[in-house]
């Protein structure tokens, strides 16, 4: 089971998207991995260069890692689970149309991908946070859903 075993993790936006403002992403960004600081010893630190545990970054089709994007709609997004080097990595596919509101709500798609980075597989709850199809929730004060919860606690004890 691959886990984190530092409990401060940095993060890195490369790339921004031109859908939204770049302090709406850092911020929404910061709003999503805070859902994991809440509920296991991990912090997050934003780094401006270099290399960060968690690289993260907008891009369509190929963007060389052997898993392209697929154009508007379907696959949304990835990320690889705990690891060095691209391990924790969070693409976004640039060729969504990435919103606050419903449509490819960046909230939601990155939390969902900040569970994969923590080791989080998918879900079959319907509920969860990590079930495989998107679907839009309010977000206004979001919290973890409990099958999420339980799944990352189990990881981070
Ligand atoms: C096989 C994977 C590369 C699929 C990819 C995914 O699960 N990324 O984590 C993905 O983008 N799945 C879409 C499936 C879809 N278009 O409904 C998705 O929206 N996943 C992100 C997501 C966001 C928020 C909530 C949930 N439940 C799922
Ligand atoms: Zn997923």
């Amino acid at each position: 089971q691959p886990k984190w075993d530092k409990t401060v993790l940095t993060y890195r936006i490369t790339d921004y998207t031109p859908d939204l403002s770049q302090s709406d992403v850092d911020a929404t960004i910061a709003k999503a991995l805070k859902i994991y600081s809440d509920v296991i010893p991990l912090d997050f630190k934003q780094i401006d260069s270099g290399t960060a545990d968690i690289m993260i970054t907008f891009r369509s089709r190929e963007h060389g890692d052997f898993a392209p994007f697929d154009g508007e709609g379907r696959v949304l997004a990835h990320a690889f689970s705990p690891g060095e080097g691209i391990g924790g990595d969070a693409h976004f596919d640039e060729d969504e149309s990435w919103t606050l509101t419903s449509a490819a709500n960046l909230f939601l798609v990155a939390a969902h991908e900040f569970g994969h980075a923590m080791g989080l597989a998918h879900s079959q709850v319907q509920t969860a946070l990590m079930y495989p199809t998107y679907q839009y929730v309010n977000t206004e004060g979001y919290m973890l859903p409990d099958d999420d919860k339980q799944g990352v606690q189990a990881i981070y004890g």
